[in-house]
C-alpha cells in the first residue's frame, strides 16, 4: 500500500472513523490488517486477545484452562468495555477475537462505531490458521494424528464457527470486505477506500441525475482500463455509425450487426447507414429472448463471422434486448479472442443494465449465464425511440432492474417511481422514463468503473439475483428476467429483515416500489419448492466453498456483499415471498 500518495486531508477525514473495530473469523487477517490500517491512520493497533493476555498475565489457552470459556469471555467483555468506553479508551484500530461478537453486551458496545467485517470463507480461514495451535476454540475433542485428518477437523470446526457467527458479524458490521483472495495490504486499501466514501446515512442524499446537453443527449462515462461512453437520447442512428468508426479497429475488418428477429427493419436501416459510411456490413439474425443465449445460436453467429471473414479490426454491433447483447457481446469476446462490440440496446432492461458493464455470456444445461466473459463495449447507444415498439410487459420487466438500482444506490429512483402515474413509467416518451434510464446507467457505470471483473464491489449489482436466477431456471425461463429480479429483491429484503439488518419500513419500500411498477413481489406457491430453488442457488457465481453468498442491504442504499445467510433464514424468506400467493401477472 502506498502511503506517499495519501494526502493529509484524506487521513484526517478517515481518522473520524476511529476507534475502528475489525471483526471476523480466526484467520481472517484482522491483526495484520489492523496494523496496516493503524500505520495509515497514524494511530495504534490493539489486539483484543493480546490486551486480555496482558491484563491476565496468562496466555489465552491458560485462561481457558483455568477459567473456562466463560471466564475468558468475561475478561474479553471487560477489556472491550475499557477500550471503547472506559478509562483506557483508545482511538486506535482494534481487532477483536473471532468469538467476541457472541455476547449481546459486546455487540451493544459496538453499536455506533465503525465496525469492519473481514469476511473469509471457512476454507480460507482454515487454511490460514493451520492446526489452530494457540487458539483454544479451534481444538477439536481429540487431536487427530494424520495431517489430512487434522486439516479436515480444522475445516469442519471453522465451518461450525462460521455457521454460529456469520450473522452476528453481519449484524455488527457497518462495512464488509471480502478478504479471501486479497493480500493484507489490498484488504487495508479496500477498507480505506470504502471508508473514504461519504458515511452512509439512513436516508442518503440522492446523486444528481446525469445532465443532458442542449440536444437532450445524456452521456455517462464508464471508467476502468477500457473507458467508454453510454449515450442516451432519441433518434441516435448516426451515433451508432460514429461509435463504430471510433471503435478500436474502426470496423475496417467488417461490421456484423447481430440482431433479434423482431428488429429486422431497424437492422436493415442500420446496415444501410453503415454501408453508406463506407463499411463492409453483414447482418446475423438471432431469435428474440432467452432462446438466443445458447451454444447452438452462438455457433451460428461464429459461423457467420467466419463466412464474412471478420478480421481482428472488425466490429460487432449488438442490436436488441439483453439476451441479444449478452450473446453478441460474448461472440465478440470470443471471435479471434476479442473484437470490438458496440452495444445498441433496444429494451429498457438492456439500456439500464445488460448493455453496460461488459458482462457477456450464454446459458447452458449447467445454469444461467454460467459461461461468459467480461468484454467491455467500445460504446453503448441507448435510443429511447426504439422503446416505442416494445410491449408493456417487457418495458415493465426492465423497471425491475431500475428499482434494484434505486435500492442499492440511488433512492431518488424510488421517489420518482412512487410519485409517477403508472402509465408514465411505461411511456417511452415521458421525461420520467428518460431520467430513470440515465440514473440507472449512472449507478451501473459507477460500480463497474471500479470493479469490472466482480472481484468485490460489483457484486452489489447482483442484488436480488441469487433468487431471481433460480426462479428463471426452475420455471424454464417463462419469467422475464426483470420480473424474477423483482421477486428476488423482495426475497433479499426478507433475508435482511430477518437478520436484523433492515427495518420493516424498508422491507415495505421494496414491495411498494415494485408494485408501483406493476411488478410481481411474490412467487406462486408450489411452483418451486425451497429445496429446488436452493439447489439452483448453489450454482450461483457468488457461491464460495459451496456456501450461498448474497448481497443484502444494511439500510437504503447501503449494500453489503458476501453475506452467508443461515439456511433457516433462507427458508423463512422463501416462505415469505411465496405466502401471499400473488401469481405472476
Ligand atoms: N450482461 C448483463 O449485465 C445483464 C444484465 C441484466 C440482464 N441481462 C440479461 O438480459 C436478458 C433479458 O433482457 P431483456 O429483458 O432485454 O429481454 P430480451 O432480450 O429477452 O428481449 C425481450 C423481447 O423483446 C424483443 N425486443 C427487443 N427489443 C425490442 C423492441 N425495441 N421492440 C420490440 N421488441 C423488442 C426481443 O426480441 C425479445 O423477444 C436476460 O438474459 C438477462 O440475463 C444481462
Ligand atoms: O452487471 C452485473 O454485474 C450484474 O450482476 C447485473 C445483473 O443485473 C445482471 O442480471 C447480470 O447478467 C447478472 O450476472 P450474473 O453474473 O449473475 O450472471
Amino acid at each position: 500500500m502506498s502511503t506517499t500518495d495519501r494526502t493529509t486531508g484524506r487521513t484526517t477525514a478517515l481518522r473520524e472513523h476511529l476507534p475502528l473495530v475489525l471483526v471476523g473469523l480466526p484467520g481472517a487477517g484482522k491483526t495484520t490488517v489492523a496494523r496496516l490500517l493503524a500505520r495509515e491512520l497514524r494511530t495504534v493497533s490493539v489486539d483484543l486477545d493480546a490486551e486480555i493476555r496482558r491484563r491476565a498475565r496468562m496466555s489465552v489457552p491458560a485462561i481457558f484452562e483455568a477459567e473456562g470459556e466463560e471466564g475468558f469471555r468475561d475478561r474479553e467483555t471487560s477489556a472491550l468495555r475499557s477500550l471503547l468506553t472506559g478509562a483506557a479508551t483508545t482511538a486506535g484500530v482494534i481487532s477483536l477475537g473471532g468469538g467476541a461478537v457472541l455476547r449481546p453486551a459486546n455487540r451493544d458496545m459496538l453499536a455506533g462505531h465503525t465496525v469492519v467485517h473481514l469476511s473469509v470463507t471457512p476454507a480460507t480461514a482454515a487454511a490460514r490458521v493451520g492446526d489452530g495451535c494457540g487458539r483454544p476454540l479451534m481444538a477439536g475433542p481429540q487431536a487427530p494424528a494424520p495431517q489430512d485428518a487434522g486439516d479436515l477437523a480444522v475445516r469442519s470446526r471453522m465451518e461450525q464457527l462460521a455457521a454460529e457467527r456469520s450473522d452476528l458479524y453481519a449484524q455488527v458490521a457497518t462495512l464488509t470486505v471480502v478478504a479471501d483472495d486479497l493480500t493484507p495490504e489490498a484488504v487495508a486499501e479496500e477498507v480505506l477506500r470504502r471508508l473514504e466514501r461519504p458515511a452512509p446515512a439512513r436516508e442518503p442524499a440522492a446523486p444528481p441525475a446525469p445532465a443532458a446537453d442542449p440536444d437532450g443527449l445524456v452521456t455517462v462515462s464508464v471508467g476502468g482500463a477500457r473507458p467508454y461512453d453510454v449515450v442516451i437520447g432519441r433518434g441516435l442512428e448516426s451515433c451508432v455509425t460514429e461509435a463504430v468508426a471510433a471503435a478500436p479497429g474502426h470496423g475496417a475488418g467488417g461490421v456484423a450487426i447481430v440482431h433479434a428477429d423482431a428488429l429486422d427493419e431497424r437492422a436493415r436501416a442500420l446496415e444501410a447507414a453503415l454501408t453508406a459510411a463506407g463499411a463492409r456490413v453483414t447482418r446475423v439474425t438471432v431469435p428474440g429472448g432467452e432462446a438466443a443465449k445458447c451454444t447452438a445460436v452462438l455457433d451460428r453467429v461464429w459461423r457467420a463471422l467466419g463466412a464474412f471473414r471478420m478480421g481482428r479490426d472488425g466490429c460487432v454491433v449488438a442490436l436488441g434486448g439483453g439476451a441479444t447483447t449478452d450473446l453478441a457481446g460474448f461472440a465478440a469476446a470470443t471471435w479471434l479472442r476479442g473484437v470490438s462490440v458496440v452495444q445498441v440496446p433496444t429494451t429498457l432492461l438492456a439500456m439500464v443494465d445488460a448493455a453496460v458493464g461488459g458482462k457477456t455470456g450464454i446459458d447452458t444445461a449447467a445454469g444461467k449465464n454460467l459461461v461468459g466473459a467480461f468484454h467491455p463495449p467500445a460504446a453503448v447507444v441507448c435510443d429511447l425511440e426504439t422503446l416505442s415498439t416494445l410491449g408493456d410487459e417487457d418495458l415493465r420487466a426492465g423497471l425491475g432492474e431500475v428499482v434494484k438500482c434505486g435500492l442499492i444506490a440511488d433512492p431518488a429512483i424510488l421517489d420518482l417511481m412512487l410519485a409517477s402515474p403508472p402509465a408514465d413509467l411505461l411511456s417511452p416518451h415521458c421525461a420520467v422514463l428518460a431520467e430513470l434510464v440515465a440514473r440507472s446507467v449512472a449507478v451501473k457505470a459507477d460500480v463497474v468503473s471500479e470493479d469490472l471483473t466482480e472481484a468485490g464491489s460489483r457484486e452489489i449489482l447482483n442484488y436480488g439475483h441469487t433468487y431471481a436466477h433460480a426462479i428463471e431456471t426452475v420455471t424454464g425461463y417463462v419469467w422475464r428476467h426483470g420480473e424474477a429480479v423483482a421477486v428476488g429483491c423482495v426475497f433479499a429484503a426478507e433475508v435482511a429483515h430477518r437478520s436484523g439488518r433492515i427495518d420493516a419500513d424498508l422491507l415495505l419500500t421494496h414491495r411498494r416500489a415494485l408494485a408501483a411498477a406493476g411488478l410481481p413481489v411474490s412467487f406462486p406457491e408450489g411452483v418451486g419448492r425451497y429445496e429446488e430453488l436452493a439447489e439452483v442457488m448453489l450454482s450461483d457465481k457468488k457461491v464460495r466453498s459451496g456456501r450461498i453468498r448474497m448481497v443484502l442491504l444494511n439500510g437504503l442504499a447501503q449494500p453489503v456483499w458476501g453475506v452467508e445467510p443461515r439456511e433457516a433464514v433462507l427458508r423463512e424468506a422463501h416462505a415469505a415471498v411465496t405466502s401471499d400467493g400473488t401469481p405472476k401477472p
